[in-house]
């Protein structure tokens, strides 16, 4: 296939809810939605999970905008492209800026499963036809509306239940939970939150039979995950320390973590978190896949990736209406009873709404040959 045409779409949509971590809180979600057509007028969609503001990892909107535009189209328009694991190769001289590689991968990993009549999850090599999902709930005012908002949860069938922690709301709210629900599937994401100085008060975690500690320390380490893995029954699990199977494989073997987060925006791309996908499944690392608070685009991609059989622990990638009141998606993302039911429609499966999407849009940008920007 040839790639004639990418369309890159400013959007902004508004969550239902806002959304607290360690770091702070967002409800609005400016992002960018990529489509990529081919010589016979096929798309392929991709999403980016760059935030606006660069507090989760160092991309953001603007910088992808411009690495997209500047950098990766024109490697990309007018290529021959006979499998998108070619793409990981024409972005690998570029450093790192995954997310926005990872947008534009993932339109072409949707435009070839169309085009060979497959579904995304197939093309992939997945075989579920259904995916049980956890979600994901940010810092809540007390432990008295956490307790309640777990409960909600539970109620709807969410498999897992993934807490978001920091110094001064992490054991006691932990605690409450956990009294709250002896049995229910529970982990705490911290978003980095600590330091091997609060080794006393993480070692507490083993308290409260947690499936996982998410990111506990620093962004970009993996030494110090080490130590802590050492001291703890509690598995480590690891999201924004891992950008690639190299990262993978380097926190495998110094024994930083028990379980990866695979984010396909965070690791750049489809073809990457496979490759990461099979390494793990080698070496008996638990996977899961995390969220961006996507839209519908990027929720249809984490479905297809679920499929996996390596993905053994339930996602963050919980329904459409947990984010949004309306998706840009036909049909939705929708959870029930924790399970997702893997589309049968070629591709990622739900077809975008070119409607919702206009209603959503506040900008685009058109590429082709003649007025792609020339590679600086
Ligand atoms: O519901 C989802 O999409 C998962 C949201 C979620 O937990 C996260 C999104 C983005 C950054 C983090 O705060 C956190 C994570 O680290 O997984
Ligand atoms: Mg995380």
């Amino acid at each position: 296939m040839i790639i004639k045409e990418i369309r890159m779409r400013r959007m902004e949509m508004r969550m239902k809810h806002p959304f607290t971590t360690s770091f702070g809180t967002m409800q609005d979600k400016p992002f960018l939605l990529l489509e990529a057509i081919d010589e016979e007028g096929n798309s392929g969609w991709g999403e980016s999970v760059a935030f606006t503001y660069p507090w989760y990892a160092e991309e953001t909107v603007e910088t992808n905008a411009h690495v997209i535009r500047d950098i990766l189209v024109p490697l990309l328009l007018e290529k021959e492209i006979n499998h998108p694991d070619e793409v990981n190769e024409l972005f690998a001289p570029i450093r790192r800026n995954n997310m926005a590689k990872a947008a534009i991968e993932g339109a072409v990993w949707d435009l070839y499963a169309k085009r060979n009549k497959q579904t995304l999850a197939e093309a992939l090599g997945g075989k579920k036809e259904k995916i049980d999902v956890g979600i994901s709930i940010g810092i809540q005012d007390s432990k008295e509306q956490m307790v309640e908002t777990v409960r909600g949860f539970i109620e709807q069938g969410y498999k897992r239940i993934k807490m978001k922690i920091k110094p001064g709301t992490d054991i006691e709210i932990i605690r409450a939970v956990r009294e709250a629900f002896p049995d229910v599937p529970l982990m705490a994401d911290a978003n980095s939150a600590y330091t091997l100085e609060d080794i006393e008060l993480l070692k507490m975690l083993d308290d409260f039979d947690l499936m996982m500690v998410e990111q506990p320390l620093a962004h970009d380490d993996i030494i110090d995950h080490a130590k802590l893995q050492e001291e703890l029954e509690t598995p480590v699990c690891l999201d924004e320390s891992i950008h690639s199977l190299e990262d993978a494989r380097k926190a495998v073997e110094l024994g930083s973590c028990r379980i990866i987060n695979v984010k396909i925006g965070r690791v750049g791309g489809l073809t990457e978190a496979r490759k990461i996908h099979d390494y793990c499944v080698g070496k008996g690392i638990a996977l899961w896949c995390g969220g961006m608070l996507e839209a519908g685009i990027g929720r249809a991609h984490n479905v297809a990736l679920t499929t996996l059989p390596g993905f053994t622990l339930p996602g963050d990638t919980a329904g459409s209406d947990r984010y949004w009141e309306e998706d840009i998606i036909t049909p939705e993302v929708v959870a029930v009873d924790g399970e997702i039911t893997v589309p049968s429609g070629y591709g990622i499966g739900y077809e975008p709404d070119l409607e919702k999407i206009k209603k959503y849009m506040v900008g685009e940008e058109v590429f082709r040959t003649e007025n792609a920007q020339p590679n600086r």
